[in-house]
């Protein structure tokens, strides 16, 4: 049994990280910490655990939680991480970082989050289906939500080196702002309502340009957000504008063929109800005839596949465990 050790068991994906892994065949959830409710059961913060995860949380430090971690899981703010993480692999645990702070080269995350890196150090990005290296990594920088949805609608064009600009269009539930309240989670902003933000410079474009532009460095990307009454799932319109002509049937080869075995990205049509709770990117597109743009539209759970899902699957890739071990589920659809 793998020895799993959660950072930030109190928060959203914290509760995620909890939920999946409390029914994972090969891994035994260890340590749970969390320094407001230290002592309290799991159960307090995550009520859907009752009886399924019995442990309480703890206010125990990294080095501590690495002698008994074959892998650490840090679900805690972005800064935060990059405090822990050196102790944590100085222990000789791995470790899977669902904030940013290694999902970019230091130079670009000191411009995108205003702060100086504590740890600079080479990142790995944590998109399996993209990046299979994972499996030889000591740290992986789990994806952020809204470009693990972008990204895998965009990666194949842009692969075939057809795309001349991807613009993203996404929609987001409310949960992807963390447990904290604040103006923008409050229900009567959110219920009935439909929040842009960030129009031209979300943080999280820095992600989706750098893991494009590695398939092609000519391409011009855009990325504007917009908050919806919902507590989970990232739907993303791509509006992809191509240099040449090509028929359904050249697309449709194009994905199958670029996620041929990528059990968890599924040509199937994206609802946000379809993939919630599970670990699937459901993508499909149609082209707009007569015109340079293809629309392709992707739908995740931003809590599964965008953060906890994917961080098990990457955990399953680094242990030489079927991907899939763990995240059988399928959306709770409708
Ligand atoms: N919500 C989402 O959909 C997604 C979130 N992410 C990223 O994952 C990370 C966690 O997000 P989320 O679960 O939403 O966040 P939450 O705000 O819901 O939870 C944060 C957790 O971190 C702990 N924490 C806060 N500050 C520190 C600190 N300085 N040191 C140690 N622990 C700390 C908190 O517990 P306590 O204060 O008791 O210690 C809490 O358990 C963030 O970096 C977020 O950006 C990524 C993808 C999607
Ligand atoms: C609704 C909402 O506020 N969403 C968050 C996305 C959070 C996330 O998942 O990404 P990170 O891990 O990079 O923080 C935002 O736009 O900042």
């Amino acid at each position: 049994m793998l020895r799993v050790g959660i950072i930030g068991g109190t928060g959203y994906t914290g509760g995620e990280l909890l939920r999946l892994l409390s029914l994972h065949p090969k891994a035994e959830i260890v340590v749970v910490t969390s320094r407001k409710q230290a002592g309290k059961p799991i159960d307090t913060a995550h009520p859907n655990l009752k009886g399924l995860v019995d442990l309480c949380f703890e206010d125990v430090n990294p080095s501590q939680i690495a002698e008994k971690c074959d892998v650490v899981f840090t679900a805690v703010p972005h800064g935060a991480a990059m405090a822990v993480v050196p102790e944590l692999l100085g222990g000789g645990t791995r470790v899977i970082d669902l904030s940013a702070d290694y999902r970019l080269p230091v130079e670009i995350f000191e411009k995108v989050y205003g702060k100086k890196h504590e740890d600079p150090r080479e990142n790995m990005y944590g998109l399996p289906e993209i990046h299979p290296e994972v499996r030889d990594a000591m740290l992986v920088g789990n994806p952020g939500c809204f470009p693990t949805g972008a990204i895998l609608a965009a990666a194949p064009l842009v692969a075939a080196g057809v795309v001349e600009r991807a613009v993203f269009d996404s929609k987001t539930g409310i949960s992807g702002a963390g447990q904290d309240p604040s103006p923008v989670t409050h229900y009567p902003n959110v219920a009935e309502n439909v929040n842009p933000y960030n129009l031209t410079r979300h943080r999280h474009r820095a992600e989706i340009e750098q893991e494009l532009k590695a398939f092609d460095e000519s391409v011009k990307t855009s990325f504007t957000p917009h908050i919806v009454p919902s507590t989970r799932g990232i739907l993303t319109t791509a509006h992809i504008f191509v240099n040449q002509e090509l028929t359904s049937d050249e697309v449709s080869a194009i994905y199958e063929e670029f996620y041929n075995g990528k059990y968890f990205v599924r040509m199937n049509k994206p609802s946000l109800a379809a993939v919630r709770g599970s670990n699937f990117c459901d993508i499909a597109f149609e082209i707009d005839q007569g015109t340079d743009r293809i629309v392709v539209v992707s739908a995740i759970d931003n809590m599964v596949k965008g953060a906890s899902g994917q961080a098990i699957q990457n955990m399953n890739i680094m242990f030489g465990l079927d991907e899939r071990t763990g995240l059988w589920t399928g959306g709770l659809s409708p």
